[in-house]
C-alpha cells in the first residue's frame, strides 16, 4: 500500500475503527490512482460510513461508478457547475458590428476554413473560450486579435489579465505577445489596453502561507477577461480554484494544446473540455453570421460548454509537409509504423527529413551534445552571460523518465562527468561556472518559481545563479538563497512543457516503460522549432506511440 494509503487508512481507522480489507484494498488502489493523475476510480459501490453520496460529509464520495476522496469530488462538481454557468452566459452582441470588426482583424488568409476567426467570434460572443491548437497555430495571434475586438466593443475600458501555469510558460507568453502585437492592426490606444505581460497563476491568485489563495468566491479577482496560456498543465484543483476566484461578470480564455501531457498532479480539465468539442445549430449559425465561416457539425450531443471549444488545425510554424509536422500528426494519430518510416524511410529514394533524427541507442551521446552545446559552453568559458542564455535555449536533452541510465538524472550525471574529463568543470564542484539550475518549487519571497532556469558564473571567486527577469534583465542570487532545485543539462519531457528549443533530442529508455505515452512523445518533439532527433528502439518508440493516457475523472461526463 502507498504511504498515502497507509496513513489514510490509519487515520479513517482512528475515526471509525477498524475497515474491511476490501475498503483497505480499495482505498489503495484509489491513493495509487491519484498519484497516476486519476482523480477518481471507478468501482462498484461499496458500503462502509466513510463513504457518502455526492455532497454528503464524508471523507470519501461515491457518484454512481466512480470513488473520489471528497476533496477532489468537490473540485470537481464545483468546476463542473461554475463552468456550465460560464459556458450558458451568452453575450449580447450586435453580430453585424462583429462581423465588420472580424473582417478587419482576420484579413483573408488563405486558410480555409479560417478556425482562427471563428475562435475570435466564439470568444466575443461567449463567457468561456477554450482554444486549442498545436505549436504554431496561431493561439497568442488569435487571443490578442480576439482581445483587441473585446476592447474595441466595450471602448477600451476592460480590465485584462494574462497568466499561465509556470514561470517560463508566463514569460514565454509575455514574449510572444510582445512580438505578435506590433502586427495587431488597431489604434494606438486599443494597443495601451492590451497587456504585455503575463503572470504566473500562483502569483494572480494571491498565495498565503497555508497553501490557500488570496483571491477565491468572496474575494474575486479584480478584472474582466482572463487570458491562461499552456491551459493543459493546469490540474484539477488549480483550475477549481482559480474559476471559483473568477467575478461573476468575467470571461475566460484558456490557451493550450489538447495533445500534450496532461498536468503533473491530478485532472485532466484541458482535455476534458476538448474533448466536448460540439457547438450546436444555433451556435453554428450565429458563428457564420459574424465570419461567413460555417463550421461542421459534430455528430456528438451538443452542449454549452462544447460550444466554448475550438479546435485550431493548421501549424504556420511547422512548414507544411515538413518533417516535425508529420511525425508529431503521426504520433497523434497512433500511426507508430507511419512514425517509423518517417523517421527511417528504407526507400533510397525517399527524401530524407531534414527536421528530424534517429538514433537507436544511446552509444554517442555525449559527443551529441558536445557538439550541440558547443555555442554554450564557448560563451560560459569566455563568461558572456548573455550568449550563454541566448546559447542555451538552441539546444536540449530531453528525458521521458526521471530514473535510470537515460532518464535526466542519469544523463545530468553523464554528462557532468564528461566535461569534468574535458576540463570544461573543475572536479568535484557542484557550483561550476555553466551548470544550469531548473527551479522546481514557487518560492514568492525571492521570486523565482517552479520551472525558471538560471545559470551559473563565477563572479570574483564564488559562485552566482543568475535568472532573466522582466526586459531581459538579469536577477543574481548565491546558491544558498535558491529554493528546491536540480541541475538542467537535461530534462524531462515532463518539465519542458511550456518551453521551445531550436534543436531537441528526445532520449527514450532502453526498454518499455509504463511511463511513456503518446502524448509524451508528441509533447517531447514538439519542443522542437528546427529539429527533433529520436534516440532510442522501435520497440519503444511504437510502444510508446500505441499507449494513450487516459485519466478516469467524472468532468467531461458532468459537462455534458
Ligand atoms: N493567420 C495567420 N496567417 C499567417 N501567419 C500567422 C497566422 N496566425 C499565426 N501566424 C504566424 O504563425 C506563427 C505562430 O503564431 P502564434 O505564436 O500566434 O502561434 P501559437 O499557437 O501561439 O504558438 P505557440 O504554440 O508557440 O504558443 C507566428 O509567426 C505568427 O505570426
Amino acid at each position: 500500500m502507498p504511504d498515502f494509503a497507509f496513513e489514510l487508512s490509519r487515520s479513517f481507522e482512528r475515526l471509525c475503527g477498524p475497515q474491511s480489507d476490501e475498503l483497505n484494498a480499495t482505498l489503495a488502489k484509489l491513493c495509487a490512482a491519484l498519484a497516476a493523475g486519476h482523480s477518481c476510480i471507478k468501482t462498484a459501490p461499496l458500503s462502509s460510513p466513510l463513504i457518502g453520496r455526492p455532497g454528503e460529509f464524508k471523507p470519501l464520495t461515491q457518484d454512481k461508478d466512480r470513488l473520489y476522496l471528497t476533496r477532489y469530488w468537490w473540485y470537481e462538481s464545483q468546476l463542473a457547475k461554475r463552468l456550465r454557468q460560464l459556458a450558458g452566459e451568452k453575450c449580447d452582441v450586435d453580430l453585424a458590428r462583429l462581423a465588420t470588426l472580424l473582417d478587419e482583424l482576420f484579413p483573408a488568409s488563405g486558410i480555409q476554413p479560417d478556425l482562427q476567426k471563428v475562435a475570435a467570434a466564439a470568444a466575443v460572443m461567449q463567457k468561456l473560450t477554450v482554444i486549442s491548437g498545436g505549436p504554431g497555430t496561431g493561439k497568442t495571434t488569435t487571443v490578442l486579435r480576439i482581445l483587441a475586438a473585446l476592447q474595441i466593443m466595450e471602448g477600451n475600458t476592460l480590465s485584462i489579465k494574462m497568466a499561465a501555469p509556470t514561470g517560463k510558460a508566463a514569460a514565454r507568453m509575455s514574449e510572444s505577445v510582445r512580438e505578435r502585437k506590433s502586427s495587431l492592426a488597431v489604434s494606438p490606444a486599443t494597443l495601451a489596453v492590451i497587456p504585455e505581460t503575463a503572470s504566473t497563476l500562483h502569483r494572480l491568485l494571491g498565495p498565503r502561507p497555508d497553501g490557500s489563495f488570496k483571491h477565491h468566491a468572496a474575494n474575486p479577482l479584480a478584472l474582466d477577461v482572463l487570458v491562461v496560456d499552456e491551459a493543459s498543465m493546469i490540474d484539477l484543483a488549480l483550475m477549481a480554484q482559480l474559476v471559483e476566484a473568477l467575478p461573476a461578470h468575467a470571461r475566460l480564455i484558456l490557451l493550450g494544446d489538447k495533445d500534450q501531457l496532461d498536468a503533473v498532479d491530478a485532472g485532466a480539465v484541458f482535455a476534458e473540455l476538448c474533448s466536448l468539442k460540439s457547438p450546436g445549430a444555433d451556435f453554428i449559425q450565429a458563428l457564420k453570421t459574424a465570419t461567413g465561416v460555417e463550421i461542421a457539425r459534430s455528430k456528438a450531443l451538443a452542449s454549452s460548454v462544447g460550444n466554448a471549444v475550438m479546435n485550431l488545425e493548421h501549424s504556420h510554424r511547422f512548414a507544411a509537409g515538413g518533417g516535425i509536422g508529420k511525425l508529431a500528426s503521426l504520433v497523434n494519430s497512433g500511426d507508430a509504423r507511419g512514425a517509423l518510416a518517417l523517421l527511417q524511410p528504407d526507400d533510397l529514394f525517399a527524401e530524407a527529413e531534414t527536421e528530424l533524427g534517429w538514433q537507436p541507442n544511446s552509444k554517442t551521446l555525449l559527443s551529441r551534445c558536445d557538439q550541440g552545446y558547443a555555442a554554450y559552453w564557448q560563451a560560459v568559458l569566455a563568461g558572456d552571460v548573455g550568449a550563454a542564455f541566448a546559447a542555451f535555449d538552441t539546444f536540449r536533452v530531453l528525458t521521458a523518465l526521471r530514473e535510470g541510465h537515460a532518464g535526466v538524472m542519469g544523463v545530468n550525471q553523464q554528462l557532468e562527468a564528461h566535461w569534468q574529463a574535458r576540463n570544461f568543470i573543475p572536479e568535484n564542484s557542484l557550483w561550476y561556472a555553466g551548470r544550469p539550475v531548473l527551479i522546481t518549487q514557487n518560492d514568492y519571497g525571492v521570486q523565482l518559481y517552479n520551472g525558471d532556469i538560471g545559470l551559473t558564473f563565477i563572479l570574483e571567486g564564488a559562485p552566482r545563479v543568475a535568472f532573466k527577469g522582466e526586459g531581459n534583465t538579469l536577477r543574481w542570487f548565491s546558491p544558498a538563497r535558491l529554493p528546491a532545485h536540480e541541475t538542467a543539462l537535461a530534462l524531462t519531457v515532463h518539465k519542458s512543457q511550456g518551453s521551445e528549443f531550436n534543436e531537441v533530442i528526445l532520449l527514450l529508455p532502453d526498454q518499455p516503460h509504463e511511463l511513456l505515452s503518446r502524448s509524451l512523445i508528441y509533447t517531447g518533439l514538439t519542443r522542437a522549432k528546427k529539429k527533433v532527433e529520436i534516440w532510442g528502439s522501435n520497440d519503444v518508440l511504437s510502444k510508446a506511440i500505441a499507449k494513450q493516457s487516459i485519466r478516469q475523472s467524472g468532468l467531461a461526463a458532468a459537462l455534458r
